[in-house]
């Protein structure tokens, strides 16, 4: 961690809860205070004991202020606790919300670059592993700390030789953990790197685990788990196994204070520097001073889990943000142009190249799109097509060139105004865990249902959402299972028409779509695209032939455009393509004949 340690880092996340912390910590020190009450009472009753004087009503009224002490003791610390953990929450829900933000404001690269286990992994478990400890760590930390310090400056008023006495076995203690804390960074990083391993293997399986059965590898994958468990298994024990004797050796030594204070002690009693009421006292509060200390293994434990939580976390934390315009831009028209743009996703944001083997996706690129056209964009497969949708939506930022909306850069654009002018339909419809109809409403959150079932109707939605038992209502986990790709797709189409946005992108959105509605999608698809600025990517040419303009794409320069009837005259990759697309076409019509004739 570069800029601030992991304290600083829990520390700003506390803005706003300042005042439960400083509760917490006013509790904390209260809570060790009322500790020391009863020490106070016991010696007031040792000396009312080795005393003659009403020893009765003394001892009675003594009780009840070691007790009265006591409850205290455990009330500040009940408050403390309960506010440390309030607080821990906070602290978690914070990290969590700014990790999300983050997300939502970094390029989407650098999310999706990240396995699915580890963005879950952070910001669920990680994160969480803060809570315990951080709770803890205040009320246990502060109390652990302050009473051996009371306790000594108690016993240095009582008498400082025996207060130095009872730091006694402090020294040889010390001495044990130093060498057992020797390696620790390294042995907790190996640790965590083990542990890490082990969650890689266990995400890995599960997410693969269609094609680990379809490809017979369980029992390689089986193998493959079981060993990452074991080696995890192994490393904590030997660690485990290298600590325990100098950890348990100092844990017993520690707290064995009567080792000093005993002899120190008979002898000032012997020569009369001690009363028989002082000695016992200085017995008591020995024993009391060092049982603390011995926690505080727990809280360089507890120190790093947070530590290491808080590193994860941090990676996320400061993601860099797309630069967002602030002020909404008023557009004098919806036209899309992409000036020279080139583009590479090895590079960073800062059009830097970060791997040695820079591969630009786009190079040079120049496209005009007209308020209120149709243009397609066709291509081999890696050609960049995906690329350009994509930056006009700006999940990424161009690495050269620039691409404007209406004549604006789309960078001087607020993101959420530039996110309201496009609507983008990919082929990845992912469906949330809602009703079907909250999942159309997406596209716009304050349609009413009408407006909603009409954007499904209009999408060919309306038949099978119909069918379902519980129809708009049906959650899509429910019926996420029943649909099929093409009727997600649908769904995803809804919700576009719905938000009815100037500029739409469909990025192969129909590839799912069967011949038996494509037609009619197509329809309403371009009934309800009129007047807007449309993009289409397409692998199926036929879908597109109707496009105004073709623009053929080949490793991410335009190769050709026009109309379709333009290219196909033209005899260039267009017209390659098509062959290929009607040939496949045929096939595919004769073939279907040939199975019917069969059956026939
Ligand atoms: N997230 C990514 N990270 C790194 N490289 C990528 C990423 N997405 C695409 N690429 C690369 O950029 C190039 C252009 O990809 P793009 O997806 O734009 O092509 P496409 O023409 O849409 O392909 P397809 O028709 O197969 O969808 C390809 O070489 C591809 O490997």
């Amino acid at each position: 961690m570069r800029e601030k340690n992991w304290l600083g880092i829990v520390l700003s996340f506390t803005a706003g809860s300042r005042r439960q912390l400083s509760v917490s910590v006013l509790c904390a020190v209260l809570s060790v205070a009322c500790g020391l009450v009863p020490y106070a009472g016991v010696y007031h009753m040792i000396v009312l004991f080795f005393g003659t004087n009403e020893l009765e009503q003394g001892i009675w009224f003594w009780t009840f202020v070691c007790l009265a002490g006591y409850a205290a003791k455990l009330a500040f610390h009940a408050v403390s606790t309960t506010m440390a953990h309030q607080l821990a929450y906070n602290i978690l829900e914070r990290m969590r919300l700014r990790i999300a933000d983050k997300w939502m404001s970094a390029p989407l690269g650098t999310v999706l670059n990240q396995s699915v286990g580890k963005l879950k992994s952070v910001i669920i478990d990680r994160v969480e592993t803060i809570e315990l400890p951080l709770a803890h760590l205040i009320p246990e930390g502060i109390s652990n700390l302050l009473l051996p310090i009371g306790v000594f400056v108690y016993l240095l008023v009582i008498d400082w030789r025996m207060a130095l006495a009872s730091l006694i076995t402090v020294p040889i203690a010390a001495v044990a953990y130093a060498v057992m804390m020797r390696a620790f960074n390294r042995q907790y990083a190996d640790y965590m790197e083990s542990g890490n391993r082990v969650n890689g293997v266990i995400v890995e399986y599960i997410e693969g685990i269609e094609v680990i059965k379809a490809f017979n590898q369980s029992a390689a994958s089986y193998e493959k788990y079981e060993k990452a468990v074991e080696s995890f298994k192994d490393y904590t024990l030997s660690w485990f196994r290298s600590t325990w004797k100098l950890m348990n050796f100092g844990g017993a030594v520690l707290p064995s204070t009567l080792l000093g204070t005993m002899p120190v002690g008979m002898l000032l009693y012997l020569n009369g520097s001690l009363s028989p009421a002082e000695l016992t006292m200085c017995l008591i509060l020995s024993l009391g001073i060092v049982a603390p200390l011995t926690s505080f293994t727990v809280f360089v434990n507890d120190a790093k889990t947070i530590e290491y939580a808080v590193k994860d976390a941090y990676g996320f934390l400061h993601l860099k943000s797309l630069d967002d315009a602030v002020e909404r831009v008023s557009l004098p028209s919806y036209d899309i142009e992409l000036d020279r743009v080139s583009f590479s996703y090895d590079a960073d944001q800062n059009g830097e190249e970060n791997s040695g083997t820079c591969h630009e996706a786009l190079r040079d690129f120049s496209l005009k799109l007209k308020e209120g056209s149709f243009t397609a964009l066709v291509g081999p497969s890696g050609s960049g097509k995906s690329t350009v949708a994509r930056l006009i939506a700006r999940f990424w930022d161009v690495g050269a060139g620039e691409i404007r909306v209406g004549g604006i850069n789309i960078k001087q654009l607020p993101l959420s105004q530039l996110a309201e002018h496009v609507s983008f339909v990919t082929q990845d419809n992912f469906l949330f865990h809602c009703s079907l109809m909250e999942n159309i409403r997406l596209g716009n959150p304050h349609a009413a249902d009408e407006e909603v079932i009409a954007a499904a109707k209009a999408a060919c939605c309306d038949g099978f959402i119909g069918k379902l038992e519980h129809g708009y209502d049906t959650s899509a986990g429910e019926a996420g299972g029943k649909l099929s790709g093409g009727e997600k797709q649908r769904i995803a189409i809804a919700r576009a028409i719905l938000k009815d946005a100037p500029v739409v992108i469909l990025d192969e959105a129909t590839a799912f779509t069967d011949p038996e509605n494509e037609d009619k999608l197509q329809r309403s698809i371009a009934a309800l695209t009129r007047g807007k600025t449309l993009l289409v990517i397409a692998h199926r040419l036929s879908t597109v032939k109707h496009a105004d303009r073709i623009v053929v794409m080949e490793k991410g320069r335009i190769a050709e455009s026009g109309t379709h009837d333009e290219l196909l005259a033209s005899s260039g990759l267009y017209r390659k393509m098509w062959e290929a697309h009607i040939g496949a076409k045929h096939w595919a019509a004769n073939h279907e004949m040939e199975v019917g004739m069969d059956h026939a």
